[in-house]
């Protein structure tokens, strides 16, 4: 697999002024370069590293912190991001989940080396960030992947291309190809501008795989599309990791990482509060039983309500709700002699939500 993407440059299309794309990745540069650094390259005040991340673990996060100053002159201070630690193991699909606010896109900033940590250390591939050689290393879609308004998805795509150093037949060729990978190859002559924001997306998207990257890393990659949208983006990160790649995604949406992640971090107030592979954190017991019966009389539901089930009441059906599964067959045994009929029983264990609304809330 070729090594050589760097990020999609990220522009604000409403800007009055085009800035060059060559200028944007200078500016990333020296925001990521600004902080003082030890000379091997920590950020200072970092501890020293022990050793070096195993050949497996592509993404190595520890105790990173980002705290932003603001106001007038810099005496309040946002703590964004406070003490991070994390691993991302080749070929994973990694969720990195947060309420709004709880610092995922500015760890994802210090992680692709936008931005430069406070404290902490980040390390691709077993590099230091920022590490250029790295970072040709990973597609990367931001959270708002801007892009020159006046450009074509395949202008913009190509060109991403070309700044990774790829070029001729075959940069057209791959152009093309990620382009129909995202379902926006129709829509490839098109101003970006005239771009609906699912299409922006799918755009960017493009871009992040032109140059067929070892690792993906993608902010939001599902924001602005529609359910089948959001299925094919399913589908693309499935398959590019059928292809061996790494992916490490922030997302809301849980139904999807449950579906989708081997692992999740969780974030809430720039903290890790969960941490773990999807199959441990919700192996949990029964947490509760539904059954639902029919043609179940009034006096029935009467005397399931006073075991202590909660009980509740649809056009033909009506729910009983158990407490673990304890008391399952007892409750099953008194609606079948209370002449109901039982119309399911599901077991229901913790999901990713209830975990979520519990712990990151
Ligand atoms: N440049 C900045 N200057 C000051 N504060 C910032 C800056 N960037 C982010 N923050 C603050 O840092 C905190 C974390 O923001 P971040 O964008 O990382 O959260 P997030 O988890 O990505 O949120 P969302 O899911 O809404 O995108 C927020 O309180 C935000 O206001």
């Amino acid at each position: 697999m070729a090594r050589t993407t760097s990020p999609a440059p990220a522009l604000d299309p409403d800007a009055s002024e085009v800035a060059t794309v060559s200028e944007a990745l200078v500016e990333e540069r020296s925001a990521a370069s600004s902080a003082s650094r030890e000379p091997d390259g920590r950020a200072s005040g970092a501890p020293e590293r022990e050793e070096r991340p195993t050949a497996d673990v592509l993404i190595d996060v520890r105790d990173l912190a980002k705290t932003f100053k603001i106001g007038f002159i810099g005496r309040k201070q946002v703590h964004a991001v406070r003490g991070v630690s994390f691993e991302v193991r080749r070929r994973e699909i990694f969720g990195f989940l947060g309420p709004n606010g709880a610092g995922k896109t500015t760890t994802i900033k210090m992680l692709t080396g936008l931005i430069a940590p406070t404290s902490g250390e980040a390390y691709l591939f077993g590099e230091r960030v920022p590490s250029p050689e790295a970072r040709r290393r990973i597609g990367f879609l931001p959270e708002n992947p801007y892009v020159y308004p006046y450009l074509t998805p395949r202008e913009f795509v190509s060109l991403c291309g070309r700044l990774s150093g790829m070029g001729g037949s075959k940069l057209q060729r791959r152009t093309m190809e990620v382009l129909e990978q995202v379902k926006i190859a129709y829509a490839a002559d098109r101003q970006v501008r005239r771009l609906s924001k699912g299409m922006l997306q799918r755009t960017g998207l493009a871009a992040a795989l032109v140059s067929d990257p070892e690792m993906l890393i993608l902010d939001e990659p599902m924001s602005g599309l529609d359910p089948v949208g959001r299925k094919e983006v399913r589908d693309l990160i499935f398959s590019e990791r059928e292809q061996g790649r790494t992916i490490f995604f922030s997302t809301h949406i849980l139904s999807d990482v449950e579906s989708m992640c081997d692992r999740v971090t969780i974030l809430r107030e720039g903290k890790v509060v969960v941490s773990g592979s999807i199959r441990q954190l919700l192996r949990g017991e029964v947490l509760r039983t539904d059954i639902t019966l029919a043609n179940a009389s009034e006096p029935l539901v009467a005397m399931l309500e006073q075991t202590g089930a909660k009980v509740s009441r649809h056009a033909d059906v009506v729910v009983i709700e158990v407490e673990g599964d304890v008391r399952v067959r007892e409750t099953l045994e008194s609606a079948l002699k209370g002449g109901a009929q039982v119309v399911e029983v599901t077991p229901r264990r913790e999901t990713l939500e209830d975990l979520f609304l519990r712990r990151a809330l």
